[in-house]
């Protein structure tokens, strides 16, 4: 498994209105999109294209356009929700389909309750989008989900890691053609399973629950 941790000023800059407790939903949402257009610029490094040719006002040239079978892109509800924006906007022929999980917060046990995907994802590349690996539990779920349907590979891109989480997710796809792409990794989770300083409930803040 690769792991990528963005490293440049902008995102931390954003990630820092993003943590503030005073940040609004409003704000909240614009922040994670814009977040998810810088991450999805990483994330999509390795997208696979194939050559095209075209004719330009001066010349036959040769360029390349993304290839089939077109990458699928995996938002986990809710929060992975919030994402999705910012990743059609640059991979718009891209399909879309949905994984709704919810982590229980007093086992820290993610449970599926909604899934909408191709039923064979054979030879897809497939995008996760998720702000938060905390545990890294739904993350795994998710990511296996994928990959026992079929997917060759999973680049999973989230705004925030936890380290405890982070070594999870690396020893349960050991060998796996997975990336995870990061805005940062912070300190630590706490006992409750958040993590630390973290920015709280995503799901909440971003839809307005709290
Ligand atoms: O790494 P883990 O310990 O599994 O925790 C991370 C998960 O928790 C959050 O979702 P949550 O279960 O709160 O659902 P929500 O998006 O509906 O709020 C988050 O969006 C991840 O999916
Ligand atoms: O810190 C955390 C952990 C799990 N889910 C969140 O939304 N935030
Ligand atoms: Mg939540």
């Amino acid at each position: 498994m690769r792991v990528h941790v963005a490293d440049h000023p902008l995102i931390t800059h954003k990630l820092t209105v993003l943590r503030d407790s005073q940040t609004t939903s409003p704000v909240f949402r614009a922040l994670v999109e814009e977040l998810m257009t810088l991450l999805a610029y990483e994330g999509t490094r390795d997208v696979r294209v194939e050559p095209v040719d075209i004719i330009t006002p001066v010349a036959p040239t040769t360029g390349v356009r993304i290839a089939d079978p077109k990458p699928l892109i995996v938002p986990i509800l809710r929060a992975g929700l919030g994402m999705l924006e910012g990743m059609v906007k640059l991979l718009p022929s891209a399909e879309v389909g949905f994984l709704g999980m919810a982590r229980n917060e007093e086992t820290l046990e993610p449970t599926t309750y909604a899934e909408r995907l191709p039923d064979d994802l054979s030879g897809r590349q497939c995008f996760v989008l998720d702000p938060m690996l905390a545990t890294g539990g739904s993350l795994i779920a998710a990511i296996d989900f994928l990959l026992q349907r079929g997917a060759t590979d999973v680049t999973a891109i989230c705004i925030l890691a936890a380290p405890e989480g982070l070594e999870a997710v690396e020893k349960a796809m050991y060998g796996r053609d997975v990336t995870v792409v990061l805005g940062a990794v912070d300190e630590k989770l706490n006992e409750h399973g958040y993590i630390v300083p973290g920015l709280g409930d995503a799901g909440d803040r971003l839809y307005g629950t709290v």
